[in-house]
């Protein structure tokens, strides 16, 4: 590891043991000055073995002269103010702080320095690293849906969120949403999106689907892109999402963070970390009708949404009890799916490759020419019927479930497909043939343990690039509006008219990411990391970051 130059180190104070605080651009370290332990300096001199700490400078959230009366609430806090006469001055760092199951907290440490001018240079040579940060936001825009999940997305917010973003001097401008696609208009036509660094969505994967195609409807008009093209190539939202879980199932969270925990979130959004991500977009015959990026699931995820939006008033329960009535009705549905098979390179979605922060397999993306090239060659033998490189697939399904990512929640911990990747390109294609409602009971079961839920005779699963399903009986063209999803308002059932219809029973629903589809017959092409969120994809389980640790200790190490 290169070894960085220091940038300040000094004694210090810090739970009444002096210190020898270091700052290089990377780390912030400290350890308990032996000689001084040993010779006693009016300080606790407490034996035991001296540890070297440290918390890496990006991982800081903020910087902050300690506030006075801090420090006169416990006995120790007490006799901390005793000596603090002699060290009068300090400083607190708030940083990350790992703590269970990918959760973060944010953690601090106060350091008491003998001059004011002393902790001044401290305050001023980190809060200068911290503005180096280049890609941490200082400016976002917020909508809170107030009706998502349990609706407590405006007090998670006000009480978890907006402190923390306060510590790390970021500004906010909050819209509550008034009405459904409230977010996504404002963002595809009024927000003035200049003056921010990121947007923020409180809610659901409803939500964050707002707010997808609001930011990418808005990025492809303002450079000319025509979204109704399947072939277009889409151009990547410069702006990063952050989502603040307040959902009911919240599955993009979970699955890019590895846990569904608002200030966990908060702190990602805080770090600016970045996660790209695969976009699906959807369309029926040469209609765009939308765009997802976890599940777009026909048969038995399109029936539970169905049955369950007559149900928003249970909150997220109401997926528990659609999902037992729609297992207990056994529909299944006949159709033709055909495939474009990823190339081998690409792993394979029964492999046990999973992705994690730092993935290997999504660093491969393909350039968008060679994909431009690789698309129009493709459309012009599929349009000439000669489909060699498509695999096509005639059958009566149960369930039909297009994963871009492993939609992971905490209902099914690993997900629709374990392995599927965030940021590759593909999609995990699910194909699950009707069987006996024994088996289909089995295969649910696997999505919340540790089998593989694609060991069975009647589910395939294909990694994809692109797919096209064909119900087997034409559906009735006079669905409304082919682009718009149907209206909707309040908590009357979000999604009625598509469904109402006498045809359900030959027909099933398209649930994409958590919203009815217009139509069943469909077109999907995965767009490669068209955008950005503010994660980095689950972090394989590390130590707590403040032990000793190689870079700590260099740091401390004598220069
Ligand atoms: C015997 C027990 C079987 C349990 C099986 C559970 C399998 C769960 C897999 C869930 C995959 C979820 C994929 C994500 C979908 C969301 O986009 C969508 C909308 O979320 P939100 O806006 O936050 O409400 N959620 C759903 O469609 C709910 C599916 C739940 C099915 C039980
Ligand atoms: N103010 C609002 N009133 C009614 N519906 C809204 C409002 N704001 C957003 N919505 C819609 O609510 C739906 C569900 O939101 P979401 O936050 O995903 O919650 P949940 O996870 O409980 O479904 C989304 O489709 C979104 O379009
Ligand atoms: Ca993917």
């Amino acid at each position: 590891m290169e070894k960085q130059p220091r940038l300040l180190s000094s004694k210090l104070v810090h739970k009444q043991r002096q210190v020898e605080v270091v700052l290089n651009s990377r780390i912030l370290a400290w350890k308990e000055i032996e000689s001084s332990r040993k010779r006693g300096s009016g300080l606790n001199d407490t034996s035991g073995t001296a540890h070297s700490r440290g918390v890496q400078v990006c991982e800081i959230l903020a910087v902050q002269k300690t506030e006075e009366d801090e420090s006169t609430n416990t006995r120790s806090q007490k006799k901390a103010k005793q000596y603090s006469l002699l060290y009068a001055h300090s400083f607190t760092v708030f940083y990350v702080k790992r703590t269970r199951q990918h959760q973060w907290r944010c953690s601090e440490v106060t350091f008491h320095c003998a001059s004011q001018g002393l902790c001044e240079q401290w305050i001023q040579v980190i809060a200068e690293q911290l503005s180096l940060l280049a890609n941490r936001p200082k400016s976002l825009l917020v909508y809170i849906n107030p009706y998502g999940g349990k609706q407590c997305g405006q007090s998670i917010y006000e009480q978890k969120v907006a402190p923390l973003f306060h510590r790390a001097c970021i500004s906010a401008d909050v819209i509550v949403t008034e009405y459904a696609n409230h977010a996504r208009d404002h963002l595809k036509t009024e927000a003035n999106l200049d003056k921010y660094d990121g947007v923020v969505c409180v809610g659901g994967d409803g939500m964050f689907s707002e707010i997808l195609h609001g930011l990418v409807s808005r990025t492809q008009t303002d450079h000319g892109v025509d979204q109704n093209q399947p072939d277009a190539v889409l151009v990547p939202c410069s702006l990063h999402i952050g989502i603040i879980p307040a959902g009911s199932t919240d599955c993009i969270c979970f699955a890019t963070i590895g846990t569904n925990d608002p200030v966990t979130s908060a702190l990602h959004i805080i770090v600016g970390d970045s996660q790209p991500m695969d976009v699906c977009s959807v369309h029926h015959n040469n209609v765009f009708l939308r765009y997802s990026v976890s599940l777009l699931g026909y048969g038995f995820y399109g029936d539970v949404l169905t049955d369950s939006e007559r149900k928003r008033w249970l909150g997220p329960a109401r997926y528990d009890l659609s999902g037992v009535k729609t297992f207990l009705s056994h529909n299944f549905y006949e159709g033709t799916v055909s495939f474009l098979p990823a190339e081998d390179t690409m792993g394979n979605p029964r492999d046990k490759l999973r992705c994690r922060s730092g993935c290997h397999v999504c660093q491969h993306k393909p350039s968008s020419k060679d994909n431009q090239w690789e698309m129009s060659e493709e459309k012009e033998k599929f349009d000439k019927g000669d489909s060699s490189d498509w695999n096509v697939i005639h059958g009566k399904f149960i369930a039909i479930n297009a994963a871009s990512m492993s939609c992971a929640c905490p209902r099914s911990p690993k997900g629709l497909s374990p392995s599927a990747h965030l940021a590759d390109g593909t999609a995990d294609l699910i194909l699950v043939r009707k069987c006996s409602r024994l088996d289909f009971f089995r295969h649910l079961l696997r999505h919340t343990n540790k089998d593989d839920q694609f060991d069975h005779s009647f589910v395939e699963v294909h990694r994809v690039r692109k797919f096209r399903f064909q119900p087997q009986h034409q559906e009735p063209v006079s669905l409304e509006d082919l682009s718009e999803t149907p209206k909707k308002t309040g908590f009357s059932p979000m999604c009625s008219a598509q469904t109402n219809c006498n045809y359900s029973s030959i027909h099933s629903s398209w649930n994409c990411d958590g919203e009815i589809l217009p139509h069943t017959a469909i077109q999907v092409s995965v767009q490669c990391q068209l955008i950005r969120l503010f994660a980095r994809g689950i972090e394989e389980q590390q130590p707590h970051c403040v032990f000793e640790d190689p870079c700590t200790l260099q740091a401390l190490e004598p220069h």
